[in-house]
């Protein structure tokens, strides 16, 4: 098959070692690819290597090539993900009534902002279905109360299945994702918080922030886990408040931190810049 120029990103980290770098770049050259970018970050508390590697090659099977880069990486004890740019991922926005998230999003996925397919919009509730219908997305109503939790939960994991969904984004979804769900998911959950975590964790985090007073709030992407507000964060941002805002003003200042937020850390997970390690992120931006 002839051969088309490809792009690959590679993540890898493992227990650092001298070489490497040398390594992974030595495979790449000798493999007829050319490096375009190469970052790294050694964490010295855990003595643990963390390396995002972008290169592009003349290939004819992409998948076999990124295939064959892990079985290298894992000879020199290192964990590899490597993505082509011949995939396009297909993600489900998960939303309940707040839209500014869900707006802001696929406007910027329109825009081409996205190397990714919308594959569906998940609601519990339907105050979103016609703004979806209007944007061409498929909407899918799932209503979710805490007795039909489970079975709301498997048609949710029915439809992720049945897209072959690779991203499940929560863009301002107010009900908790169980950890049956988040286990047989399998894949990456990203959510936006509408604090500075770990400040107000939970409900009403601009309620809570006006009740303590606070001079700064804040939004924070983190990939989702069993533990609410808990997981490792990808990208956090402030904004200054005073005496004089109210929990209105507070809302409204944070919708823009939660666009702003929520849609860099959408980018750098679709470009694979974002490596969890425990519960913190190394993000290569
Ligand atoms: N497994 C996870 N699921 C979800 C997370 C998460 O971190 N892990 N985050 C939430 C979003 N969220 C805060 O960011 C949040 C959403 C909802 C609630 C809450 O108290 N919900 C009530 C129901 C509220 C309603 O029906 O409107 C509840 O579940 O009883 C707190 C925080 C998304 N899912």
């Amino acid at each position: 098959m002839e051969s088309a120029p490809v792009i690959l990103v590679a993540l890898l980290h493992g227990p650092d070692r001298p070489g490497l770098v040398a390594k992974t770049s030595g495979w790449i050259f000798e493999n007829g690819g050319n490096i375009l970018h190469a970052d790294q970050h050694r964490d010295t508390e855990l003595g643990v290597f963390f390396q995002r590697i972008e290169w592009s090659a003349q290939s004819s099977a992409p998948a076999a090539d990124s295939t064959r880069f892990q079985l290298f990486a894992e000879t020199l004890g290192m964990n590899a993900r490597v993505a082509t740019s011949s995939q396009r991922r297909r993600i489900a926005l998960f939303v309940s009534k707040f839209d500014h998230c869900f707006h802001d999003l696929i406007l910027r996925w329109k825009a081409g902002e996205y190397a990714c397919d919308i594959a569906a919009i998940v609601s519990n509730h339907t105050d979103l279905a016609s703004a979806a219908k209007g944007y061409g997305l498929p909407f899918h109503h799932i209503p979710v109360t805490a007795d039909t939790k489970a079975a709301s939960e498997a048609r949710q994991l029915d439809l992720l299945r049945s897209l072959d969904a690779e991203l499940v984004i929560l863009a301002r979804y107010m009900q908790v994702l169980s950890a049956d769900f988040l286990q047989k998911f399998g894949r990456p959950v990203i959510n936006i918080h509408h604090s500075f975590l770990p400040a107000f964790a939970g409900g009403r985090p601009y309620h809570q922030a006006h009740e303590r007073g606070v001079k700064l709030i804040g939004a924070t992407a983190h990939y989702a886990t069993a533990v609410l507000d808990d997981g490792p964060i990808i990208q956090q941002d402030v904004a200054r408040v005073t005496h004089r805002h109210d929990v209105n003003d507070l809302v409204r200042k944070g919708r823009d931190l939660e666009k702003m937020v929520l849609a860099q850390a959408v980018r750098w997970h679709l470009e694979n810049r974002v490596l969890a390690y425990g519960n913190k992120t190394v993000v290569f931006d």
